[in-house]
């Protein structure tokens, strides 16, 4: 059972717990602050500073929020605030503890049925900083009823949009909690329907894995990889709320940039063939060519070193086998060419040794560093460059079918050459697909370093040359997947949650299902649902927990524009955000519609703005709105975005997406007729 009406002695008592953990935050601020930076060097010293000071940035309070948000009380007569850190008194005791420790879990965990050592918890209401209510559920007492459900989550998933994502860390619900706390070493992938809190799950995971390995993760990196840089901003401040400000936030396309310009563009069948996997065959094969046969480039085939008087000869025969276990060990290109002078060097040396002589390491390193060694070595294991080596590829019609030969057909071979190759490498107009190609030539010659976890964002739109590039940052690594298979948009998206957990090198991963959607409200889920058995058929139907239904308008206009400029003259009266979903090909129409109504474009380079009251109006190309939410959403012409995707299905889903980020209402204008999709089920 709940208890819904504050009992005053309660929250005066609650209260004054909070203005106790205020102070004691002060306190360790100042303490931090008091300390003296003694590193025993100049340089040490600076380091301590920098993190004394990075602490004492991390301990500043902040008013408008609270210290803690719930409170558990055990059976062993212990009692926990949780909050978004851990307080601690002057003696060292606990007063607020951090949601990530692990006896935050049962807070998050506990029910009824399994109370996991709790009697009480306490959830509060909070309004500017300060306690206003409170909730007890008696998880230990068998009279009190069936779970019930949370007011305060409910406040938490029902309010207006205002701006971009928050924090869910005070109602991260269980089925949520048990993948947020995951082990570093297990891979996750979730398949979930719009709004069932999957980006929520992947942040809150890279903040406890932050908290519960923070040596490991601080040193080797975590990387957030989103579908584009508007997604990006809309989850920006999330894990700085949750004092995580090293995360690298990025896109797919910013990860495999390194030194490519990207200024092209590939007809989409190109493309797909780029991002399909046996491409990585190809590259391999190409990057292998390189080596040479010592017969080839070799006088006579064979090493001579002289040293002294004396002349050592390494046959081809000899040669070939040093070769062969250097490329069979998977060692990368550049690797193998550094190791490859000591391996010839050994050769020599047990020539040397057979002939009754004891060389020493030193001869070793002179062998290794001789001149004879190092002409051999160039020869036979050139030194490669990435971009030369796909300007071959795809200029070079032999070459292209020697590397692809029993890996691409003649037709696909012919598809992916140039039509008209660039003289050289560097006037090469490379595509986001090359960009994907070069990195992965690139890891081929020199390893790619990998981050200790990658949470990796509507992952069913990318192909699995681009799902490879992630699964390079994450080789030593974990990987958290989140996606929908409805929500697929690109020509080469998933279809299937193991292919994508092989492509990325997680095969092992584990797949989860969330369901409960927490944005969109049932008569906007209901509506765009009915999309759902024309673009995933094999996916079950999300269930919205919100208590407002919403609002669905369909409007049958006779003018698209001025219909649409009304409908988003009256959501904006109201609170809230309000996304103006229009085809990518109609902004500027929909920019002239809307002259009267302050809004920005999203995207668009004039959309930055600065400082004062956010524009709660913004005109979102279609293109551009997954991942995001609104509190109103005005969807202009459903057949005109469906029309501008490459084929029926893509269009649906992309309708789909654009149908489901609504949190309170949902109006449809359209002049064209609806897609058939749309029409209510018989
Ligand atoms: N446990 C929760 N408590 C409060 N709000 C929640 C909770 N889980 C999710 N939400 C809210 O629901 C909304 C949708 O969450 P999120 O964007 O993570 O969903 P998603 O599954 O990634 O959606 P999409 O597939 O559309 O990208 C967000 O506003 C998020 O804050």
């Amino acid at each position: 059972m709940l208890t819904t009406t504050p009992t005053p002695d309660v929250l005066t008592a609650e209260q004054h717990h909070l203005d106790r953990a205020r102070a004691e935050l002060a306190r360790m601020r100042e303490h931090t602050l008091s300390l003296v930076p003694d590193g025993g060097d100049a340089i040490a010293d600076e380091a301590l500073a920098w993190a004394l000071h990075r602490r004492a940035a991390g301990l500043l309070d902040d008013p408008h929020t609270t210290l803690f948000f719930g409170r558990t009380d055990t059976t062993g007569g212990e009692s926990f605030h949780i909050g978004r850190r851990h307080v601690t008194d002057a003696a060292g005791d606990p007063v607020v503890v951090d949601w990530r420790a692990d006896v935050s879990r049962a807070f998050y965990r506990a029910s009824r049925t399994d109370p996991q050592g709790v009697v009480l918890r306490r959830r509060f209401g909070v309004e500017r900083g300060r306690l206003t209510a409170y909730e007890d559920e008696h998880l230990g007492d068998p009279r009190q009823g069936e779970d019930a459900p949370s007011r305060i989550l409910a406040r938490e998933i029902e309010r207006p949009r205002s701006g971009p994502m928050r924090d869910i860390v005070a109602t991260i619900q269980p089925e949520q909690d048990v993948l947020v706390r995951a082990g570093l070493t297990t891979s996750v992938c979730v398949q979930g329907a719009p709004g069932t809190g999957k980006t929520a799950v992947g942040l809150h995971r890279a903040a406890w894995l932050l908290y519960a390995h923070r040596d490991r993760l601080t040193r080797q990196g975590v990387l957030v990889i989103g579908p584009n840089r508007a997604f990006l901003g809309h989850i920006s401040a999330v894990l700085p709320a949750l004092g995580e400000v090293q995360v690298r936030h990025t896109t797919v396309d910013g990860l495999v940039a390194g030194g490519t310009r990207v200024r092209g563009s590939d007809p989409v069948p190109v493309a797909v063939l780029k991002g399909d996997a046996r491409l990585a065959q190809v590259l391999r094969r190409a990057v292998a060519s390189a080596v040479r046969d010592p017969a080839e480039v070799l006088e006579g085939g064979a090493l001579v070193v002289t040293r002294g008087s004396r002349r050592w000869r390494v046959p081809a025969h000899e040669l070939r086998e040093v070769l062969a276990e250097l490329g069979g060990r998977g060692v990368r290109h550049e690797a193998a060419r550094a190791l490859l002078p000591h391996r010839l060097a050994h050769a020599v040396l047990l020539r040397m040794e057979a002939a009754g002589d004891s060389p020493d390491d030193r001869v070793a390193d002179a062998v290794a560093r001789s001149a004879e060694v190092r002409r051999a070595v160039r020869a036979l294991w050139p030194p490669l460059d990435a971009a030369k080596l796909l300007h071959r590829l795809l200029s070079d019609a032999g070459f292209l079918a020697a590397c692809a030969e029993g890996v691409l057909g003649a037709g696909e071979q012919e598809l992916l050459r140039w039509p008209r190759p660039p003289r050289t490498a560097g006037a090469a107009r490379w595509s986001p697909a090359d960009a994907v190609l070069l990195d992965e030539l690139a890891d081929l010659l020199q390893r790619t370093p990998s981050v200790a976890h990658v949470v990796l964002d509507e992952a069913q739109d990318l192909s699995p040359m681009q799902l490879r590039a992630v699964a390079r940052r994450c080789s030593t690594g974990s990987v958290t997947v989140l996606g929908d298979i409805a929500q697929g948009t690109t020509p080469w998206s998933a279809r299937d949650w193991v292919e994508v957990l092989g492509h990325l090198g997680k095969p092992d991963g584990r797949l989860e299902v969330l369901d409960r959607g927490f944005r969109v409200p049932a008569a906007v889920l209901d509506y765009a649902t009915r999309l759902l058995p024309h673009v995933a058929p094999g996916l079950g139907r999300p269930r919205s927990v919100r208590e407002d239904a919403g609002s669905l308008e369909v409007l049958a206009a006779a003018e698209l524009w001025p219909a649409v400029a009304a409908a988003v003259g009256r959501a904006a009266a109201q609170e809230g955000t309000v996304g103006v979903v229009v085809a990518d090909a109609a902004v500027d129409e929909a920019v002239r519609a809307l002259a009267g109504t302050p809004h920005v474009v999203l995207g668009a380079s004039a959309d930055e703005e600065e400082g004062g009251e956010p524009v709660r109006v913004r005109v979102v190309p279609a293109s551009l709105a997954k991942g995001l939410e609104f509190d109103r959403v005005v969807v202009a012409e459903p057949a005109d975005l469906v029309d501008a995707e490459p084929d029926g299905r893509t269009g649906l889903r992309r309708l789909y997406v654009v149908l489901t980020r609504a949190v309170s209402g949902l109006v449809v204008v359209h002049a064209r007729p609806l897609p058939a999709e749309l029409a209510a089920p018989a």
